[in-house]
């Protein structure tokens, strides 16, 4: 497999050099802005039905965390949606200070953190192989996140991340935890519109549906996100570890998209 990060020549700015799609017409993430976004009446009550009997495992994957999710009784239908998508996994891009680390912007303004709870459609598609390739194959929950009140339910994966600090660590999660409860309070107001995936391969098959209302989470919170290591073998000069910071690509092009608004 081909290296890629954030940072220098394996950088966003030469992903398309080995992933091709990365230079695509409709790409993720982008900046919305909101005197341009078109309000669309016609989406239906968004359906987010997960269960919290879900036993999933953690694991530290060198570009993130990401706790995959195996349970067919997690759900997503409605809004702008045409079909019903199971929740995958679900992971957040960070940046080293609170100052910045969202993927996508809101009018210019990068948040300090952005979560992704990706659903692949299990309508359209056999696997989530497949559908990670295809139009329409997932659709990722997007949650703002800022520096402010401690987040309780962000404690119960926070609390499995020293089993996770080094690269490809993971650890089982049992305990009765519902990701429904790392979204904002309002559900009704979001953003949504056809891009990518973020991270190499970049395929263009995901709805992005961002919700409007921020998620606070405490500073000392998002400081525990950045205490993941990006790599067990390298050490930088100082014999450091190093951290896993800033893992956002930077804006893409909206090259003719509207980005659609579920509320006036
Ligand atoms: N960052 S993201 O667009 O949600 C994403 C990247 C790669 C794989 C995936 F399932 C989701
Ligand atoms: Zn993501």
């Amino acid at each position: 497999p081909v290296a890629w990060g954030y940072e220098g020549d394996i950088g966003p700015c030469n992903w398309h050099k080995y992933f091709p799609k990365a230079g695509g017409k409709r790409q993720s993430p982008i900046d919305i802005d909101t005197s341009a976004t078109q309000y669309d009446g016609s989406f239906k009550p968004l359906r987010i039905h997960y269960d919290s009997h879900m036993c999933s495992s953690l694991t530290n994957n060198g570009h993130t965390f990401c706790m995959s999710v195996n349970s067919d009784q997690c759900n997503l239908s409605g809004g702008p949606l045409e079909d019903k998508y199971r929740l995958l996994q679900f992971h957040c891009h960070w940046g080293s200070d609170d100052t910045k680390g969202s993927e996508h912007t809101v009018d210019g303004h990068q948040y300090a953190a952005e979560l992704h709870l990706v659903h692949w459609n299990t309508d359209k598609f056999k696997s989530a192989d497949e559908a990670i390739e295809k139009n329409q194959g997932i659709a990722v929950l997007t949650a703002f996140i800022k520096a402010g009140k401690e987040h309780r339910g962000w404690n119960h994966v926070l609390s499995h991340f020293k089993d996770i600090k080094k690269v490809q660590g993971t650890s089982t999660v049992n305990e009765d935890f519902n990701p429904k409860c790392l979204l904002p309070e309002n559900q009704t107001d979001y953003w949504t519109y056809e891009g990518s995936l973020t991270t190499p391969p970049c395929h263009e098959s995901v709805r992005f549906i961002i919700f409007k209302e921020v998620v606070e989470v405490s500073s000392e919170q998002l400081a525990q996100f950045r205490s993941l290591c990006v790599c067990s073998s390298r050490k930088r000069d100082t014999g450091e570890d190093e951290h896993l910071v800033d893992n956002f690509r930077p804006i893409q092009p909206l090259n003719g998209r509207v980005v659609k608004a579920s509320f006036q």
